[in-house]
């Protein structure tokens, strides 16, 4: 596996592939590998002659009281478990290599972003658009691989390749969890032994949500019930606990098929965010 810090080796790599007709399949990251990323990963190594891991914490896509600094980083264990996988690049790039330049051409997220995440953290999904562009631009993938516990992202992203024809086929990958249902996450280590027992509350709510949703076909009362179980459960302060339809992240009705169980909630001072997917097609939900 090989290394790559600038964007001129990375082209270099992705103009050998393309010349000898190899498809290549990307997996953007922020790094702080865990089974998630890698299951990311090991779907890219089976449909791709070469896989190409990004590893960047992306400054724009932070707030600016949000943990940008804090965030996790450790490139030599990344290293590790990405060659473990068959990932054949690390794309690991310096901010000034991706952003050398101020002042430019911004991307703006359109109506999906203005809910959920994009509620509570303004600008967040522009930022991931402006650097999952780049990516795209810059290794040309015939295959993108992006995970299900950032539904939102994935809605919005589908959005940005349809409307600004990126040639890639977005590869969307289910949550991987721990035993217990909490959905892994790079953040799960700042949280403490108990914050950590209380977590998997987060998940158990949505499926009582779910599960609500499937009988009474009643919003509120599946809303009010998961709400309950995340108050009398954890010290946990929720950000949002929302059902919409997926992807497009509107107010579900009677004619709602796809429907996006989705919660972020702050355990501690960690703020934590999982999701469930249900097909409702033919069922009675009214909100
Ligand atoms: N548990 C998981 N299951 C499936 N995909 C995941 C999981 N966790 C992260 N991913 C996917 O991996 C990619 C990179 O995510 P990222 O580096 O932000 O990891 P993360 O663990 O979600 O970190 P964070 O702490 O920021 O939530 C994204 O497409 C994300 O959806
Ligand atoms: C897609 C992404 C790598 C862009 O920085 C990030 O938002 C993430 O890790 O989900
Ligand atoms: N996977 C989400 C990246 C973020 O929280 O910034």
């Amino acid at each position: 596996m090989i290394i790559l810090s600038t964007i001129a080796e990375l082209r270099k790599a992705v103009v050998n592939a393309k010349s000898s007709k190899q498809s290549i399949g990307l997996v953007p990251t922020m790094g702080y590998l865990h089974e998630g990323h890698l299951t990311l990963a090991k779907n890219a190594r089976e449909e791709n002659d070469v896989v190409v891991m990004s590893i960047f914490v992306n400054p724009t896509q932070f707030g600016p009281n949000e943990d940008f600094e804090s965030y996790p980083r450790d490139l030599e264990r990344d290293t590790k478990l990405a060659a473990s996988v068959g990932v054949d690049y690390i794309f690991a790039p310096s901010v000034e290599e991706m952003y050398p330049h101020d002042g430019g051409i911004y991307i703006r997220a359109g109506r999906q972003a203005q809910t959920l995440c994009g509620a509570s953290r303004p600008s967040h999904f522009d930022g991931v658009l402006q650097v999952v562009a780049k990516l795209f631009n810059l290794v040309q993938p015939d295959r993108a691989y992006f995970g299900q516990k950032d539904a939102q992202q994935v809605a919005i992203i589908q959005t940005m390749v349809r409307d600004y024809n990126f040639p890639v086929e977005l590869r969307v990958v289910p949550v991987v969890r721990e035993g217990d249902g909490l959905a892994k996450s790079s953040r799960n280590v700042y949280l403490s032994s108990i914050e950590r027992m209380q977590a998997p509350v987060i998940q158990q709510a949505l499926q009582i949500a779910k599960l609500e949703l499937m009988d009474s076909g009643d919003v509120d009362q599946a809303l009010a019930q998961a709400t309950k179980i995340i108050e009398d459960n954890t010290a946990g302060k929720i950000d949002y606990l929302s059902i919409l339809t997926y992807p497009d992240l509107k107010e579900v009705d009677e004619n709602s098929d796809q429907i996006l169980l989705a919660a972020a909630v702050y355990i501690g001072k960690t703020r934590l965010i999982d999701n469930l997917i249900l097909s409702l097609k033919g069922e009675r939900i009214h909100a």
